[in-house]
């Protein structure tokens, strides 16, 4: 094992979950192996109920898994009680959701700040944030005045305040219309490119996709295939080539 120090952001291996539903238990993730790259951008695609969402709790640390094993930067997720759990993943993990999840009574810049108070992390430089993501002057907005995609913009900032050791976004363009998705899409390819950040973003449309360094599919709950995008975010490519590995 590497030591945490030069450790991968992500190092998930064998990750079995199984859900139980009265009599009947449903594998919703079999053996699924997924290692992330420093400054390295991933997608996971698959049919709807391949396990996607599922994985990334399980990155996360949000739900219990029954086999294998998920290291964030080294450190393995079964190792912590409850509340190191809670306190780890506020450091080393940013998280983005489809519906925002944003505080509606706090301002675009509490709701940043928001986990770095909890981490006593004071100094978090929320002003490079806000100017990095083109939202400086939207800062004293509360989320209710604010468009989907500045809201989507507030809750990347939140993810990256306390500068984790990787982002995971949960379909982070499904309540945006296509040319704002295509914004957030660049703008996290942006903080790949110029800041290294580490990146896993589950999504179901290739013209998301596109943006990743790598895309891994998932079928029934398994690693199907994965393949690398050219870097020319050409979308017949990436449409064509997740449709081969589909059939
Ligand atoms: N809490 C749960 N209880 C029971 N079964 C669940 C639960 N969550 C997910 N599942 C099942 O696990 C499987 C994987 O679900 P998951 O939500 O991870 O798929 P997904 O690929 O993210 O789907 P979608 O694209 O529709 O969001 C599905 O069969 C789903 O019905």
């Amino acid at each position: 094992m590497n030591s945490p120090a030069f450790a991968p952001p992500l190092v998930a291996q064998h990750v079995v979950k199984r859900y139980q539903q009265g009599t009947n238990s449903i594998i919703a993730l079999d053996r699924v192996c997924l290692t992330v790259q420093p400054g390295e951008f991933v997608a996971i695609m698959g049919a709807s109920g391949s396990g996607k969402s599922t994985l990334l709790h399980a990155i996360a640390g949000l739900i219990d898994i029954d086999a294998g094993s998920v290291a964030i930067a080294g450190q393995d997720l079964s190792q912590l009680s409850d509340t190191a759990l809670t306190k780890f993943r506020r450091q080393n993990l940013g998280i983005v959701f489809q519906a925002y999840n944003l505080i509606p009574s706090l301002t675009a810049e509490d709701n940043i700040r928001l986990p770095a108070r909890a981490n006593k992390q004071l100094d978090a430089d929320v002003d490079e944030l806000l100017m990095r993501l083109g939202m400086s002057d939207r800062r004293s907005h509360k989320p209710g005045a604010l468009s989907g995609g500045e809201q989507q913009r507030i809750a990347i900032a939140r993810a990256l305040v306390c500068n984790p050791a990787i982002v995971l976004a949960d379909e982070p363009t499904g309540s945006l219309d296509s040319v704002t998705g295509t914004e957030i899409c660049k703008l996290l390819r942006a903080l790949v490119d110029e800041q290294h950040r580490s990146i896993v973003m589950v999504t179901h449309e290739p013209r998301v996709a596109m943006w990743a360094d790598r895309i891994c599919v998932l079928k029934d709950g398994e690693n199907l295939a994965e393949f690398e995008t050219d870097g020319r975010r050409d979308l017949q490519t990436v449409a064509s080539q997740y449709q081969e590995v589909l059939v």
